[in-house]
């Protein structure tokens, strides 16, 4: 399997802080076959990792493999500077492809299922979470009736209503329109401003600094 990784640009001059996340020569194999190899990267807490590359080049499989769903063949993820009681995945959101939401609760039982799940935490309260993601006014509508873009978005409400430093995005951007685009990018920026991290697949420009992990794949024949 082909696959090659650069370090990130040289965040501890942009920010320095001795938090960060570290992935030292991961190796990820799915149903048998290697997906990469020897991946190592570095992401100083307030930067984003967007993780580029053709279909099937393993973004997904670096998201859930560092949000502990998949585990490395070899290699270690640390969380540098951080809770050292806590795992990796403990102290990071996962925001997959599904938006895993139960579709006879309503929007805002989703959430308070989601923040009793996530084990409470100082996020902001879940009302303003609503509001922050343009759903406030479909917080009693079962989860059932909302569209693409607003699953997302409260899929997305998820993150701020329960603190974790880390979050790792898949593809966040799908199914929002421009408006949502541009408060999905707020947040972002806000999250990093107060000293998180973001990792993201993406094949699209996420309208905040980011440093870049490509990964390579198969050749496409
Ligand atoms: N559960 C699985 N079992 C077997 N193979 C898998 C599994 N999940 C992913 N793969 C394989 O792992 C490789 C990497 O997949 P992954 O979803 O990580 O790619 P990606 O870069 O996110 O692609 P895309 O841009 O299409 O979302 C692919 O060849 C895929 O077929």
């Amino acid at each position: 399997m082909l696959v090659f990784s650069r370090p990130v640009s040289p965040v501890s001059l942009v920010m320095p802080s001795q938090q960060r996340l570290v992935g030292e020569r991961l190796i990820c194999e799915r149903g048998g076959r290697e997906v990469f190899r020897d991946l190592s990267f570095s992401l100083a807490a307030g930067r984003a990792l967007a993780l580029v590359g053709p279909n099937g080049a393993g973004k997904s499989s670096l998201l859930r493999l560092t949000a502990g769903l998949v585990r490395p063949v070899s290699g270690t993820l640390e969380l540098k500077g951080f809770d050292p009681e806590l795992t990796v995945a403990e102290q990071a959101h996962y925001l997959g492809h599904l938006d895993a939401l139960k579709p006879a609760l309503t929007v805002a039982e989703n959430l308070d299922f989601w923040i009793r799940a996530l084990g409470g935490g100082p996020g902001v309260a879940l009302g303003v979470a609503l509001d922050q993601v343009g759903l406030a006014r479909l917080a009693e509508l079962p989860a059932q009736y909302l569209s693409a873009g607003q699953r997302r978005r409260l899929a997305l409400a998820r993150l701020l209503v329960v603190h974790r430093p880390l979050w790792l995005l898949d593809e966040p951007t799908t199914a929002l329109d421009v408006a949502a685009q541009a408060r999905l990018f707020e947040l972002i920026a806000g999250h990093l401003a107060a000293g998180g991290l973001v990792m993201a697949a993406t094949h699209q420009p996420l309208a905040v600094t980011t440093d870049e992990l490509k990964l390579a794949g198969e050749a496409v024949q």
